[in-house]
């Protein structure tokens, strides 16, 4: 089985394309978890090709959708994740290389999600560098997050306490498709905040399917910086969902304009929330790093 090795900002992914043949065959119809086995061991870094998640293109087999593909992702845990910003942005560019699609625009369904993307930029050669993706309306129902937690005055979870294991934390907590849960801190987030607040988040009884975790501060009203342990991954370098997340949570908590760029470990993402339709658009690089195939 072919695959391509990618990353956005330095969250790595393992693609596979399933649109035609045995592959198409074998997952396109098969349940989600079907790949989770597959997935976990492809993702392993000491036993596998390793990866911050596993990505299967598939053909879109809905008769009512606008997309001509469909995403799953997948965590290293092997669990399946209904969005992913990062994975999204490196399908675009890997069907735009292979001529999968003519032009610059192209729907993917994720999920339940159409999100439409753009080719912004190439390189000398065409190849696709820099994608916009429009994620959709951010998500504040408690229950469609989901969160047990109670919506505050404002009818959402933008001020959410938890109480956790090292005390009790303010955030706001909203899905982008996938559920997100955003910390500000005043200072750079260290390193012991990430990895001992952020499994004991993502963790919590308030999060029945668990949830990406999100630590930001902010370094002016367009710019922020943003460290996330991800959902059955642990912290990553990136994470497009969370940027998208972490915009809306500091425009709604009065931090920063609706236009933002998000400094992450491994690069820029640039962000808005448009006034216009509600949507949270991201737009940043897409990478392929090599090659390769794994024996079945
Ligand atoms: N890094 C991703 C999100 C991947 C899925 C996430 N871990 C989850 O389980 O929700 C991104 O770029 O959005």
């Amino acid at each position: 089985m072919r695959f391509t090795k990618m990353h956005g900002c330095g969250n790595d992914y393992v693609v596979v394309e399933a649109l035609r043949g045995g592959l198409a065959e074998r997952y396109a119809a098969a349940p989600i978890d079907a790949a989770s086995g597959l997935a976990a061991s492809m993702c392993n870094r000491h036993y596998g090709v390793g990866a911050d998640g596993f990505v299967l293109i598939l053909p879109e087999t809905r008769d009512d959708s606008d997309a001509a593909f469909e995403m799953r992702m997948y965590n290293p845990d092997g669990s399946y994740s209904a969005m992913c910003g990062n994975a999204l942005r490196c399908v675009a560019k890997r069907l735009a290389d292979t001529g999968e699609f003519d032009g610059d625009a192209v729907v993917v369904r994720t999920a339940d999600t159409l999100v439409p993307m753009r080719i912004i930029s190439r390189d000398p050669a065409g190849r696709a560098e820099r994608i916009e993706a429009d994620l959709g309306e951010p998500i504040f129902a408690p229950d469609s997050i989901p969160c047990r937690l109670s919506a505050g005055p404002e009818g959402d979870l933008r001020s959410a306490v938890i109480e956790h294991a090292g005390g009790a934390r303010t955030a706001t907590v909203l899905s982008m498709g996938n559920p997100h849960c955003v910390l500000f801190v005043d200072e750079s987030p260290s390193d012991e905040l990430v990895t001992t607040v952020g499994p004991q988040i993502e963790t919590h009884p308030a999060f029945p399917q668990r949830t990406n975790v999100e630590f930001v501060q902010v370094l002016a009203p367009n710019r922020l910086r943003q460290r996330t342990w991800e959902r059955g991954a642990g912290e990553t370098l990136a994470c497009g969902s969370g940027a998208c997340a972490v915009a809306v949570a500091a425009v709604l908590t009065g931090r920063t304009e609706r236009a933002a760029t998000i400094q992450l470990s491994g690069g820029e993402l640039d962000l808005l929330w448009r006034e216009s339709d509600n949507h949270v658009v991201m737009t940043g690089p897409a990478v392929e790093v090599f090659t390769g195939e794994w024996s079945m």
